[in-house]
């Protein structure tokens, strides 16, 4: 299953630039995040900041009860193991074929026979569509193959968790499609916990089960894809609705300070919840879509009553039978507790656990 990640007031400057400050979420074992934010506002640094390869100032990365931005060389090491990587450009080397660079992690951290390897990297290779582009040189092919080969490489040593930096870029719109379902099918075979920087607003409804998204130096809202996806938060709306009017300008320059209401009767607006993908049929289910709506069912009251009726919309029975076991099983404990002093107390709610949201 993927590892949990959870960020803790992370703080990162280029001298005197601030890129973004105080940032605090957590990205849930085994779900898939969508990180949003206009041109500029800080994702690659955030997903390099992650994986250990720039150090923030302040704040902590917490992996397996590691903090990555204090622990010692060698710990950083073992903990990139658990991560595969597509950088923006897909970061390929130019004098290797396509295999090679594949093939490259395999033969670089682990004993693996060439066999084997083989074995390995043929199956990414088919997974991400490429069996025929195998023997052909990163400038050979396109940019889009350039940008599967790139995902096909940080899968080869079965990450638990993946990061990807725009994979959709100088993708056409069937493509990206396709590389969404991949995606999606990808983490319900995994099951490892995903992270997606994107442009891309279709991707950002359709894909995720968290999304977040960075404003002008800071995290402005991570939670649930119902949170934002019903948010009247005018950036968030706007960025989500792709529209030119709200407070992101052209340049970072020109962002308003105030976030000025949106007109309400914007022709462009299509705010609101449009189904999750789904994985293609014969694979597994995504184990993280149960675990999720437990967690949401257990921090409901912290939601905003929108994202709130949106996430009570995708429950089904056997949902509200899972939160009915929970829900009996944590509050057996305070009843027994309470029994020494007040012994008729009924306790009807299980304690409110914290919200795991976060907002600015
Ligand atoms: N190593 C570095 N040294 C100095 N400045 C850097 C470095 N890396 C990034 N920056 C600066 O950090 C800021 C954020 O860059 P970043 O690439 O993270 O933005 P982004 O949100 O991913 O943008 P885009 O969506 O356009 O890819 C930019 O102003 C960039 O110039």
């Amino acid at each position: 299953m993927g590892v949990e990640v959870v960020v803790e007031g992370l703080g990162k400057s280029f001298g005197t630039q601030a890129i973004w400050r105080d940032v605090t979420l957590t990205l849930p074992a085994g779900e898939v995040s969508v990180l949003l934010g206009p041109s500029g506002t800080g994702k690659s640094v955030f997903l390099k900041c992650l994986i250990g390869l720039l150090r923030p100032e302040r704040g902590r990365v917490l992996i397996n009860g590691v903090d990555l931005c204090t622990c010692a060389e060698r710990d950083t090491y073992e903990i990139r193991k658990l991560f595969g990587v597509l950088f923006q450009d897909g970061a390929l080397f130019g004098s290797m074929s396509v295999y090679d660079n594949i093939a490259f992690p395999l033969r670089e951290h682990t004993r693996k026979s060439e066999k084997e390897v083989n074995r390995i990297v043929m199956s990414k290779v088919d997974m991400v569509g490429m069996l025929g582009a195998e023997r052909k040189l990163p400038g050979e092919i396109s940019g889009g193959m350039r940008k599967r080969a790139g995902l096909a490489r940080a899968l080869v040593l079965d990450p638990s968790i993946i990061l990807c930096d725009e994979p959709d870029s100088g993708l056409d719109p069937v493509r990206t499609a396709l590389l969404s379902q991949l995606l999606i099918d990808l983490n319900a075979q995994l099951d490892a916990t995903i992270l997606i920087v994107t442009h891309n607003i279709t991707v950002a409804r359709t894909v995720p089960d968290n999304l977040g998204m960075l404003f002008r130096r800071e995290l402005v809202l991570f939670g649930p894809r119902e949170l934002l996806l019903t948010s009247d938060v005018p950036v968030v709306a706007q960025l989500l609705n792709g529209r030119k009017n709200g407070p992101i300008g052209m340049s970072e320059e020109r962002d308003t300070a105030e976030d000025p209401a949106l007109p309400p009767e914007d022709p462009d607006n299509v705010r609101g919840i449009v189904p999750q993908l789904e994985p293609t049929p014969g694979l597994p289910r995504r184990d993280a879509v149960r675990r999720r709506k437990l967690r949401l069912m257990q921090s409901l009251h912290t939601l905003p009553t929108p994202a709130r009726q949106a996430v009570l919309t995708t429950m089904t029975p056997t949902d509200l039978d899972d939160y009915d076991t929970w829900r009996r099983r944590t509050s057996a404990i305070p009843i027994a507790t309470r029994k020494t002093t007040t012994p008729t107390t009924r306790v009807e709610e299980p304690a409110p656990r914290s919200r795991w949201w976060s907002k600015r």
